[in-house]
């Protein structure tokens, strides 16, 4: 089985970027959406960026975000790929791939095999898309520390790149790992102490277990 890239997402302090890279994570994730105990205004950003310059590729996370907000986050965090984490179509996501000349992630709500399915739609306009839990109306759309049925993504062969979000741990990425395939794993909460508290000892300990799946 490959070795899955990591992604450690909602940095806010610059421990716990340092965690992320020593554990060798390919990507931290900056949370822009006010709503979030993760969110980070795009000055933070800027420091935690320069940080993380040619050490860790930096994600943006946007939800339902306008132009103006993503483009001062861009700007100021020299962001090397963009989440979107709403509701956002085909169609949008590729006009902010065109418009900022970024990657872009499109994280899609999992509860059935349909939910799956609809990926396929945006083949052509996002770069990857991100398999997450859906989480209950009215709730964040992500960062909840829930998971669905892996077996729904188990070994996904459609025509993008994809990874698994949603629910991650230390205790439980390795499975995830063995049951999807996935080339990329992305966790937030799992790897806190509190919400929006990154917890260095977890993310050390879901690094390694992501790598020994
Ligand atoms: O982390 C957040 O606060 C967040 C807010 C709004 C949308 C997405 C968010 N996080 C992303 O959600 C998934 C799953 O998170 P978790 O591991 O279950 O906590 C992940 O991609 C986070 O980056």
């Amino acid at each position: 089985m490959p070795i899955p890239e990591i992604k450690i997402c909602g940095i806010s302090e610059p421990l716990a970027l340092d965690a992320a890279i020593k554990g060798r994570a390919a990507y931290a994730g900056f949370v822009f959406f006010p709503p979030s105990p993760r969110n980070i205004t795009p000055a933070q950003a800027a420091a935690l960026s320069a940080r993380a310059q040619g050490r860790i590729g930096r994600v943006g996370l946007f939800v339902d975000a306008d132009d103006a907000t993503i483009g001062e986050a861009v700007s100021a965090a020299h962001l090397d790929v963009l989440q979107l984490h709403g509701k956002e179509s085909p169609e949008r996501a590729a006009q902010l791939r065109a418009r900022f000349a970024l990657p872009v992630w499109k994280a899609l709500p999992v509860a059935s095999a349909a939910d799956v399915a609809g990926a396929q739609a945006y083949a052509g306009a996002v770069d990857r898309v991100l398999f997450d839990a859906r989480t209950p109306k009215g709730a964040l759309p992500g960062g909840m520390g829930l998971s669905f049925d892996w077996k729904l993504v188990a070994d996904w062969k459609g025509a993008l790149a994809w990874g698994l979000a949603g629910g991650l741990t230390p205790e439980n990425v390795s499975q995830a790992v063995q049951i999807t395939g996935a080339a990329l794993v992305d966790t937030s909460s799992g790897v806190e102490s509190a919400p929006g508290v990154k917890d260095v000892d977890r993310i050390a300990a879901f690094c390694l277990a992501a790598r020994s799946a």
